[in-house]
């Protein structure tokens, strides 16, 4: 089972008493790299490129599935294999919920709501909060309303296979260290507001990209390094930092693409995945 990688541009956190009502609103895309889920017989143990690791969305969404299914039918292990690595703004753990709750619920037959499973563990396990809503969605996503049932307003450019989407991993930033921060909330909050508003007042993915530089800059997240590397890809539709983490990203034109890869480190390539 594939499920996108998701890179969100900016948002802002809401959190209620329920967890499927506590998410996020704002924007961002699901790319045509992402993760892999498989199950095979095991003892309940998660591998992640085939290390074996302890992911608490993953063992969260297991549990679950358990309770429903009986323990003694449920005898697997868990096996993702990703294009990018936890911890760097990518979605990948949103993306390893949610694949694994679709594996399960077909593979035991069960009647669950996969996308509600999954959103429930990455809110629990402070991973994520509005990841696995877009991931289901894919595409270019305007989340309205945060948590579920969703309300994603998806921008269909007839043009979208112009671009090209280059990563550039720097480093880990964990989300729970952010997303439980009541300074951060503050900040993150105040810097979202009215964007929304104004990127569905003009939908387009050049403004969902200025928009979302302006939330990487105003609230502090980016580093210095990524702002000047952004400031360097200035010639393209658009650069920013993926939240949340420690990663750039840039939307570009195939004739900008080598200028692009020239100035980062280590990019990767990927295309807006529908
Ligand atoms: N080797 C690892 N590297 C990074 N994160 C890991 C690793 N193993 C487990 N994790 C867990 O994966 C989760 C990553 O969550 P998050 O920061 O939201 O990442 P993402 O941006 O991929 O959604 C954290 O709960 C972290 O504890
Ligand atoms: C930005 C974030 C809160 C975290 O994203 P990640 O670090 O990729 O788990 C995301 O879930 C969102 O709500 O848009």
């Amino acid at each position: 089972m594939y499920i996108p990688a998701h890179i969100t541009g900016f948002f802002k956190i809401v959190r209620k008493n329920e967890n499927l009502k506590t998410g996020s609103t704002g924007a961002g895309f699901s790319l045509d790299k992402g993760t892999h889920t498989e199950i095979k017989e095991g003892k309940g143990r998660v591998y992640f490129n085939g290390e074996e690791i302890d992911l608490c969305p993953a063992k969260d969404v297991l549990n679950h599935f358990k309770k429903v299914v009986g323990e003694e039918n449920f005898n697997i292990d868990v096996h993702y294999t990703s294009d990018f690595p936890l911890g760097c703004g990518m979605g990948t753990s949103g993306g390893c919920s949610l694949g694994l709750a679709h594996v399960l619920n077909n593979t035991f037959k069960c009647n669950e709501k996969p996308i509600e499973i999954a959103h429930i563990a990455e809110v629990k396990c402070n991973t994520g909060l509005g990841d696995v809503v877009a991931q289901e969605y894919g595409g270019i996503g305007i989340t309205t309303t945060p948590g579920l049932p969703a309300h994603v307003k998806k921008l269909n450019l007839d043009n979208i296979n112009d671009y090209y989407v280059v990563v550039d991993i720097i480093g880990n930033k964990n989300t729970d260290t952010i997303i439980n921060n009541p300074k951060w909330i503050e900040t993150i909050n105040i810097t979202a507001d009215a964007k929304l508003e104004k990127l569905l007042k003009k939908p387009t993915l050049e403004y969902l990209m200025e928009l979302s530089y302006d939330f990487a800059k105003n609230t502090g997240l980016a580093t210095d390094d990524i702002i000047e590397i952004c400031e360097d890809l200035k010639f393209t539709l658009g650069a920013s930092q993926a939240m949340l983490g420690n990663t750039i990203f840039c939307i570009c034109t195939e004739k900008e693409l080598d200028d692009v890869k020239s100035i980062l480190k280590n990019p990767i390539t990927c295309k807006i995945y529908e």
